[in-house]
């Protein structure tokens, strides 16, 4: 949590280890959040909430590990740090991957069952427009989603709402989208459009979550006085 004034820009950080780091940025700059890169473990405390961008996942948990970023990004996830991951970042995120390799750790926190690279080999990259689940009473319609050697969600726990699901050809119902909490995730890569309704979703979930902290922060006082 960053400790500037609640009226200020909430602090999103997008994970900068690997990736494609930039168009989330880019997304995240365009919405006004103030998005800056996470690399340092200091960096992961100034942040109120943290993208982890697509890419690979296996490079991706070697390198959280070697920067000394696994053991804050756990605490602050564990803490309620909103948290959005983008398809390798979804994989990030989920508590399981399906045949998963023994030496592939992942951060966890979403209660799914991810399988890596599930649309094969034929079908590397695919675009399709889905129905979503939008939480913002403002977005409405359909997302044009870009899939890139996607994770597509195998199980979901009994808390996780699903939020979008593959519409068309052999994978129709595939689940693609999902929340639990202050944690998001999507296989396919809504940072390369110029549609910026779910990175605008997890923007006001950032804000919720800080207007939530600085509402528990304060309370204890409004006792002391009352
Ligand atoms: N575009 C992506 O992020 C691909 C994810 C990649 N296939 C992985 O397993 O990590």
């Amino acid at each position: 949590m960053s400790t500037t004034s609640i009226l200020s820009l909430p602090r999103i950080g997008v994970l900068a280890v690997q990736g494609d780091v930039r168009e989330h940025l880019a997304a995240l700059d365009a919405l006004g959040a103030d998005a800056v890169t996470v690399r340092r473990p200091a960096e992961v405390e100034s942040i109120d909430g943290l993208v982890i961008p697509g890419g690979e996942s296996t490079v991706m948990d070697k390198l959280v590990r070697a920067f000394d970023l696994r053991e804050p990004l756990l605490r602050r996830i564990a803490e309620g740090m909103p948290a959005y991951g983008s398809c390798a970042g979804m994989i990030m995120l989920a508590d399981r991957i399906a045949d998963g390799r023994p030496d592939q750790q992942t951060l966890g926190g979403l209660d799914i069952t991810v399988r890596r690279n599930a649309f094969g080999r034929q079908v590397d990259s695919f675009e399709q427009d889905l129905d979503y689940a939008w939480r913002d009473a403002g977005a409405t319609g359909t997302v044009h989603a870009v899939f890139i050697r996607a994770p597509w969600v195998e199980q979901v726990g009994p808390e996780v709402e699903v939020l979008a699901r593959v519409s068309e050809g052999a994978a129709a119902g595939r689940i693609v989208a999902v929340r639990q909490g202050n944690l998001m995730a999507t296989s396919f890569h809504p940072e390369v459009g110029a549609d910026r309704r779910i990175h605008a979703e997890f923007v006001s979930i950032v804000r919720e979550h800080r207007l939530q902290q600085s509402g528990a922060r304060q309370s204890p006082e409004r006792e002391d006085t009352a």
